[in-house]
């Protein structure tokens, strides 16, 4: 049984999942980046630039990662998907050997195109069944205030997966096992990509009909190149794929939603940026990561092209819009 795990990143979700891994009963240590904020968890428990209003359970804080990688049985590593590489090639010499790492990034690497988990085992030198990834429909404040949610937790080594839902399973977060790496890592990936295209519609003033479309074509190019990338079809019907779509693509708290609906009220990335304060919208990036995944794939992918259109090509949102409707008529799964 893992008893002793490491949260590396104090931001929304690091601190969620720390806490739901402390309320499953585990001895949980968090890393932050700023001493300040190890500290107010540590003695106030809260964490109030991430989850204002949230009381946290005991856990041990600490901005050294030596300290906080000493004796962990699994690390989970909670840092935006853009710098994971950096943050763990600081922390590989700290890691224990042979500890379970826990990916819970969602994006696709800009320059390499390479999945997290893939990042992962490169840098740490780790074979694939070392590294687990919790992807699912896991908006971290509902999670945190101990709203009930389930999740996958994927591992090539089904053992190890077991292992990581049986260390994170309490009274409000369920998570399931599955062995499709892939699918589960894209399936969060992606949906992140289709949230900024249903926050535009939302800032445009579009309803309901339009957002069904988007959240369903949008499932139907993730499948497209996960299964082309070796996915089973079927984990995109499940919390990977449609749980997370459609919790990312309707709630307010979705990062990548607002930061989509602010674009769509005609907002500048600049702009954008500057109101979140911050705070990680990973489909920005991650619409030019997976465009380019997508191409080199020769896998059709239009609603994440025309996020990248807009995003970084400066593309009107009403003019991607009337293309995509525009486009050749097909099939529904051609
Ligand atoms: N917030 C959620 O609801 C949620 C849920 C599921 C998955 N995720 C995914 O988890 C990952 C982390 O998200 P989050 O919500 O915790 O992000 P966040 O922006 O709230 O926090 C990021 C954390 O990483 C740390 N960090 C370390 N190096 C950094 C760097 N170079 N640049 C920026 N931050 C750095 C920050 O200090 C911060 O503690 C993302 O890939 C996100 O998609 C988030
Ligand atoms: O706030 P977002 O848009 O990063 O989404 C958070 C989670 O990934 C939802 O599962």
């Amino acid at each position: 049984m893992i008893e002793r795990i490491t949260v590396l990143g104090a931001g929304s979700w690091g601190t969620a999942f720390a806490k739901v891994l402390a309320d499953a009963g585990r001895e949980v240590t968090l890393w932050a980046r700023r001493e300040e904020v190890a500290e107010e968890i540590r003695t106030a428990r809260t964490n109030e630039s991430y989850l204002p209003g949230v009381t946290l359970p005991t856990l041990d804080a600490t901005a050294d990662p030596a300290r906080a990688l000493d004796g962990a049985q699994a690390v989970v590593l909670a840092v935006p998907s853009q710098s994971l590489r950096a943050n763990l090639t600081a922390w590989r010499d700290l890691l224990p050997a042979g500890v379970t790492l826990v990916s819970l990034a969602k994006g696709v690497e800009l320059g390499t195109l390479k999945r997290m988990s893939e990042v992962i085992t490169e840098i740490a030198g780790v074979p694939d069944g070392q590294v687990a990834v919790v992807s699912g429909p896991n908006l971290a404040r509902e999670i945190a205030q101990g709203q009930p949610a389930a999740a996958v937790v994927a591992c090539a080594d089904h053992e190890r997966a077991v292992a990581v839902q049986r260390a994170s399973f309490n009274s409000y977060f369920r998570p399931y096992t599955n062995t499709d790496v892939v699918g589960c890592e894209l399936g969060g990936a992606c949906k992140n990509v289709i949230a900024l295209s249903c926050g535009m519609a939302a800032g445009l003033g579009l309803g309901a009909n339009t957002m069904a479309t988007l959240i369903t074509r949008g499932l139907a190019e993730t499948a497209r190149l996960g299964v082309k990338l070796g996915a089973d079809p079927l984990t995109f019907a499940g919390l990977a794929g449609l749980g997370d779509l459609v919790a990312t693509c309707s709630s307010p708290l979705s990062r990548n939603r607002t930061f989509g609906e602010r674009l769509g009220r005609g907002e500048t990335l600049k702009q954008a940026q500057e109101a979140t304060g911050g705070q990680v919208a990973e489909g920005v990036k991650s619409c030019s990561s997976i465009r380019a995944l997508a191409d080199l794939h020769g896998v059709d992918m239009p609603i994440t092209d025309a996020m990248h259109r807009v995003c970084h090509e400066d593309v009107d949102p009403r003019k991607v819009g009337a293309e995509l409707l525009g486009r050749s008529q097909k099939h529904e799964w051609s």
